[in-house]
C-alpha cells in the first residue's frame, strides 16, 4: 500500500511540490547500529530514494541528520576522486554513535547530472577542467540538485528540526526555504588525498563549502 505524499510548507510556497510515494520500510542492520530504511518514489521521474533513521526521530526534538546526495563511484566503488563514500560513513557512524538520527540518500548522482554524465564530467577534468568547468562544459548548472526532495520524506518521518551534517552553506539555505529549522551546523570530515585536493579546493573555492 503506498501513500501519496505531496505538499508545499508556505515558507515554500513559491516552489514547484515534489511528490513522493512512501511505500515500505524494514529493518537495515550496518556495522554500526541497526538502523530502519524507508522507500520512496517518485512517480514523476521513477527514482527510488531512501530515508534511514535511528531511534525516535518523530519526539520533536531537532535530530542529527545527513542529506546525501547518490555517488555511485564514491558509495560503493572507493573512488578517491571525492570524499562522498567517508561522508556517508561518518554520518552513519555519527547517528549511530548518538542512538539517534536520520540520513536521507537522494538520488540525484553527480549533482543531479546522472552517472553517465558524471563520467563524462571527469574525462574532461582527466583533461584539465574543475568540476565546475566540467558541468558548465557540458552544459549544466555546476550544481544541479533539488533538495525539496527531501521534504515529503521529513514530513512522513514528522522530523521539523535539524542539526545537519554539512560543509555546504547552500544545502542549510535550501532547508529553511523549505520551512525547516536548522538548528545546527555539525561540520563533516573531511578527507583529503592526492586524487581529491583539487576537487576539494573548487568546492572551497567556487561551490562555497566550509573547510
Ligand atoms: N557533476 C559532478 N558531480 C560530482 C563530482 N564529484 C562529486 N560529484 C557529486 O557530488 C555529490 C556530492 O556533493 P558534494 O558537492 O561533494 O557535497 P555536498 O553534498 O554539496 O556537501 P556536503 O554536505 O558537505 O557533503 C554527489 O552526487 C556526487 O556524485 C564532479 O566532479 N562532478
Ligand atoms: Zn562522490
Amino acid at each position: 500500500m503506498t501513500t501519496s505524499l505531496t505538499s508545499v510548507p508556505a515558507a515554500a510556497a513559491v516552489l514547484p511540490a515534489v511528490e513522493l510515494d512512501y511505500v515500505a520500510s524494514c529493518e537495515l542492520p550496518m556495522p554500526w547500529a541497526k538502523f530502519r530504511l524507508h522507500a520512496f518514489t517518485e512517480p514523476a521521474t521513477g527514482k527510488e530514494h531512501v530515508a534511514i533513521t535511528l531511534g525516535d526521530v518523530a519526539n520533536g526534538e531537532p535530530v542529527l541528520a545527513r542529506i546525501h546526495s547518490e555517488c555511485l563511484t564514491g558509495d560503493a566503488l572507493f573512488s578517491l576522486r571525492c570524499d562522498c563514500g567517508p561522508q556517508l560513513e561518518a554520518a552513519l557512524q555519527k547517528i549511530a554513535e548518538e542512538g539517534r538520527g536520520a540520513l536521507f540518500y537522494l538520488r540525484q548522482e553527480g549533482r543531479g547530472i546522472g552517472l553517465v554524465n558524471k563520467i563524462r564530467a571527469y574525462q574532461l577534468q582527466d583533461a584539465g577542467a574543475d568540476t565546475v568547468e566540467a558541468n558548465e562544459a557540458l552544459g549544466f548548472k555546476p550544481d544541479q540538485r533539488n533538495y525539496r526532495l527531501c521534504l515529503p520524506m521529513l514530513q512522513h518521518l514528522k522530523i521539523s528540526s535539524l542539526r545537519l551534517m554539512t560543509n555546504n552553506p547552500r544545502k542549510i539555505t535550501a532547508m529553511e526555504q523549505l520551512g525547516l529549522k536548522v538548528v545546527e551546523r555539525v561540520p563533516l570530515v573531511i578527507t583529503h588525498n592526492p586524487f581529491n585536493e583539487r576537487y576539494l579546493a573548487t568546492k572551497a573555492g567556487k561551490l562555497g563549502h566550509l573547510f
